[in-house]
């Protein structure tokens, strides 16, 4: 969705009890109603492990008794095995419960999380979006919230069982032979001292400029991607996958870094924690005991089946320590989303006098030392069109797009019919302005649906209507399911159709303010024809303020504003700017023989296009 699409969005979205400002829910807050789930979890887990080392003290006592001298009584074998065999059940249905348990929270913890995001994407200035890259946004809304999945769902049964197996085997262990047991923890203390390593500021360095990288190559495969087909039709691939290949590149050398720092650690860990090197201490240690006649023989069997026990959890959660972190990480990048401050709403609105639009001093740059915009004064009065017009990087789409509040200036301010845009209210904004930008993006929705979005109330016949003034609409019943086709599903509309479908909604929306960065410029000469009369129907009594690419609109407009390095140099009627010979002047003869250029190496006038 972008931005133009989510400012519609939000004109339509009610207010829910998720939109609740995201810095009054922190993560704590978002954790504490899953308490008590978090508290069976760990009980199930607790009844769950202790009844799995069951199965194991009936495995020692069997061997105990038949390795006895004297004859077997048989009714205490069968008593021995049926409870290790209870154990093994009442340890399969506790820790299955336990696990049904974290996953429910998991899933409901990660359905708060994405309403959050929504809700707060739905509440951040609409500029915002333009800074931050497709996939990085996409990787914070679907990975990182899945990456709490461990968190949540493994690791507090994890952690409970990783404390409470070893403690209840350590007792019983210290029970039959307190110096083998300390012998048998040598593999777990190698295994713990090694921990810290893998925590150094270094790894957690490596591990976040990884992270980075990995954000890095997701954002330049959706610009390659998306930007495929200008790649394929104008050559020069080598120069557009550079930026993919440098973050891939960029990639593997930290991805090389990364492993260098945690393999040679991992592989001692796993070393540490193996059953064969376990094994090999507790027989070690045993044999010593046994040799020296310190210890029975039989008593070297539950520390050969506990020495294993005491491990496995340990293994476990270092394996679920990558998780973590990872987990912790997301749950930073999520934070960050949400603590992104929405453009205040005021407590209580006020209603506009009218539809003039205002700008007084305004002053806005995207970086504190840079200005993009200084001092504009500017007033746009309605039933009148104010074109815009300057050198590419003056500022024209950053000042038209303080019209519909995608940022707040820097200082001074946006005024609709006299009052302060911090003081209207976005649903009051969005109901007087309407906008048509040129990246417009459609939603996975039926065409209607899209051309309604902002009037989804409207009726088939307006939208038909609007389909026709925009050009679209025998297009439209072109498509497999008419206008009930759903888009990127049933159709994928090209860029001059989905533009189209912009301007119906646009026309639909029938605001008093429209804003347009010259909607038509990519839509071919026969339908341009159309659609301009369509807008200057629109535009009636409508403020209207366009940023111009084309000399008609120029040429049509009430007021011509020319920018210059974000300052207005002239302003006025276009015919009296150009009679005056000023900047404006010099400007419309540099498109002209830009635009008569263009014609004689295209080698004459293109069918059904007439010079400009
Ligand atoms: N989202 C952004 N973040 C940071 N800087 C930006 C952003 N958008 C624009 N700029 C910078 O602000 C300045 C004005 O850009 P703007 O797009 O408003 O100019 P423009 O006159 O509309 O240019 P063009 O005709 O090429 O679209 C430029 O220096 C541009 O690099």
């Amino acid at each position: 969705m972008n931005a133009t699409d989510l400012a519609e969005a939000r004109v339509q979205s009610t207010p829910s009890s998720e939109a609740e400002p995201a810095a009054e829910k922190p993560m704590k807050g978002l954790l504490r109603p899953h308490a008590w789930s978090f508290a069976v979890v760990a009980i199930l887990q607790v009844v769950g492990a202790l009844a799995g080392l069951a199965p194991l003290l009936a495995v020692v006592e069997l061997g105990r008794t038949l390795l006895s001298p004297g004859p077997i009584d048989q009714g205490h074998v069968w008593t021995v095995v049926v409870l290790g065999a209870v154990g093994l059940f009442v340890r399969l249905v506790f820790t299955a419960a336990s696990s049904g348990i974290g996953h429910v929270v998991d899933g409901k913890v990660q359905l708060t999380f994405r309403r959050q995001l929504a809700a707060q994407l739905g509440r951040v200035p609409i500029g915002w979006f333009s800074r931050r890259k497709t996939g990085e946004l996409a990787k914070v809304v679907g990975e990182d919230v899945s990456a709490v999945h461990p968190f949540i769902a493994h690791a507090p049964g994890e952690l409970v069982s990783a404390f409470v197996v070893p403690l209840a085997s350590l007792i019983y262990l210290l029970t039959i032979d307190w110096r083998l047991t300390l012998i048998t923890l040598i593999p777990v203390v190698l295994a713990v001292l090694l921990v810290p390593l893998l925590m150094l500021p270094a790894r957690t360095r490596e591990q976040e400029e990884y992270d980075a990288a990995m954000g890095r190559i997701a954002s330049s495969v959706v610009e390659f991607v998306q930007g495929i087909s200008v790649v394929k039709a104008f050559g020069g691939s080598e120069r557009s996958h550079r930026k993919f290949l440098e973050a891939a590149n960029e990639f593997v050398s930290i991805f090389f870094r990364w492993v260098r720092g945690v393999s040679a650690v991992a592989a001692g860990m796993q070393l540490a924690l193996s059953p064969p090197f376990v094994l090999l201490v507790v027989l070690i240690g045993g044999a010593s005991l046994i040799t020296s006649g310190s210890m029975a023989p039989a008593d070297l069997l539950p520390f050969l089946l506990l020495g294993l026990g005491l491990t496995a959890p340990v293994a476990a959660l270092g394996h679920g320590f990558d998780d973590m972190q990872a987990a912790g990480r997301a749950v930073g990048r999520i934070k960050e989303v949400l603590a992104v401050q929405p453009l205040p709403e005021p407590a209580r609105p006020t209603t506009p006098q009218g539809h003039a639009v205002e700008l007084r001093d305004v002053r806005f740059g995207y970086a504190e030392d840079h200005e993009v915009l200084r001092g504009i004064d500017l007033v746009l009065e309605p039933g009148t069109v104010t074109a815009i017009v300057g050198p590419s990087g003056s500022g024209k789409s950053t000042l038209v797009q303080l019209v519909p509040r995608f940022f707040d200036p820097t200082s001074g301010s946006v005024r609709l019919g006299g009052v302060d845009l911090r003081d209207l209210g976005s649903r009051e904004l969005y109901r007087t302005v309407s906008f048509v930008f040129q990246d417009v993006r459609l939603l996975r929705a039926s065409v209607a649906d899209n051309i309604a979005l902002a009037v989804p109330q409207a009726d088939r016949e307006d939208v038909v209507r609007v389909a026709k003034l925009a050009n679209i609409h025998d297009r439209i019943l072109e498509l497999p399911r008419g206008y009930e086709s759903v888009i990127g599903e049933d159709v994928k509309l090209s860029g001059g159709e989905a533009q189209r479908i912009s301007i119906a909604r646009a026309l639909l929306a029938d605001a008093p303010v429209l804003v347009l960065d010259e909607a038509t410029a990519f839509i071919d000469p026969q339908t341009e024809q159309a659609v301009r009369k369509a807008l200057s129907t629109l535009e009636g009594d409508r403020t209207t303020l366009v940023i111009a690419h084309r000399l008609e609109t120029v040429a049509d407009a009430d007021t011509v504003v020319m920018l210059e390095g974000g300052e207005i140099v002239e302003r006025g009627r276009p015919a009296d700017l150009l009679a005056q010979g000023g900047k404006f002047a010099e400007f419309w003869q540099s498109q002209r023989s830009a635009i008569a250029d263009e014609i004689e190496t295209r080698g004459g006038v293109p069918e059904g296009e007439e010079p400009r």
